[in-house]
């Protein structure tokens, strides 16, 4: 282990303390996924959190190789306000990119460092049960025109069964949920992975959410990472939400998250999951590295 690593175990004692038998639940964003030398850091670090005694359930995505895949099979992909319109021929795609490809390889990449990880889609255990998003008239970020948009099949979560989940993490398991979910007769659903992870986070009474994401947090001015926010209330993020200073896939994460803490989740985080120890300098120190959003 680095000497870095275990200064920051040093420091993480009383934290350790406080989140034993607490639940996180984490969520990588398929660009934290993508390399695997970074795969393999990130899962060493989920390693150590559950090693500690604290239950980590990790939700991810896969936006990133889904569009990258389909456009090589010659599917085109339409993103609108952070949230994927979903045709036929994207959706056989997600399947085999989400619970497939991505899933494995971060089960794999956590068998390395030793821990027992369980491979999932929302489908499975009926975890995710969602519902069709009905056509809406939505105003466009990126025009600013006003549009009604049929989102395919993209599923607006309905309820989250905590069962099997709870099984797994009672037994000391790690679950790795793809974002996928179904409706009760069986019809499929791509879903936006931030939403299946606060969902999650809300049923099994999380003590944080954590999101993974290409940026170290929230900037007040996008793209200009000295404006990051370190620490901001909800009322807040509504009005970032609101002034249009999130856009595009940070409009479905700061609404996630919004509703989240509204619902009893303490904190959420969005971190960098490209950046080595971000994750556990989070947890377990002050300063953290992200922007920290509370009730
Ligand atoms: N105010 C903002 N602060 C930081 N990032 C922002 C902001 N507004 C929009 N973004 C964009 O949100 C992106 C993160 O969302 P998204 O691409 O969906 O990530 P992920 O794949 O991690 O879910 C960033 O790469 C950035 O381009
Ligand atoms: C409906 C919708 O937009 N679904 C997302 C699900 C994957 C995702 O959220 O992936 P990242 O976390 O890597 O961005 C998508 O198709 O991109």
């Amino acid at each position: 282990m680095s000497e870095q690593r275990l200064e920051l175990l040093r420091e993480a004692l009383p934290y350790i303390q406080r989140f034993k038998n607490k639940t996180f639940v984490i969520k990588m964003s398929g660009k934290a996924t993508e390399d695997h030398a970074n795969l393999l850091s990130l899962a060493e670090e989920l390693a150590l959190l559950h090693q500690v005694g604290i239950r980590i359930c990790v939700v991810h995505g896969g936006g990133k190789q889904l569009t990258e895949l389909a456009e090589r099979l010659g599917v085109e992909q339409t993103i609108i306000n952070g949230r994927r319109v979903t045709d036929d021929a994207t959706l056989e795609v997600a399947k085999m990119v989400f619970a497939g490809k991505i899933n494995t390889e971060i089960l794999a990449a956590l068998r390395h460092r030793g821990v027992e990880a369980v491979g999932l889609s929302g489908v499975d255990g009926n975890i995710v049960h969602a519902e069709r998003r009905p056509p809406k008239e939505i105003i466009n970020q990126e025009t600013g025109e006003r549009e009604r948009i049929d989102f395919g099949h993209v599923g607006d979560v309905v309820g989250i069964n905590d069962r099997l989940l709870r099984v797994l993490l009672d037994h000391d398991y790690l679950p790795v949920i793809s974002s996928l979910g179904a409706d009760s007769e069986g019809r499929i659903f791509n879903i936006n992975a931030d939403t299946i992870a606060a969902e999650v986070a809300v049923r099994l009474q999380a003590e944080k959410l954590i999101l993974l994401s290409d940026v170290d947090g929230l900037y007040l001015r996008p793209q200009d990472p000295s404006t990051k926010l370190s620490r901001l209330t909800v009322e807040e993020a509504e009005a970032l939400l609101r002034d249009g200073i999130a856009t595009g896939g940070m409009i479905p994460k700061l609404q996630s998250i919004i509703d989240l803490l509204r619902r009893g989740v303490r904190s959420a985080h969005i971190i960098h999951g490209l950046t080595r120890n971000a994750l556990l300098a989070e947890v377990f120190t002050d300063r953290g590295t992200g922007t920290m959003i509370v009730a």
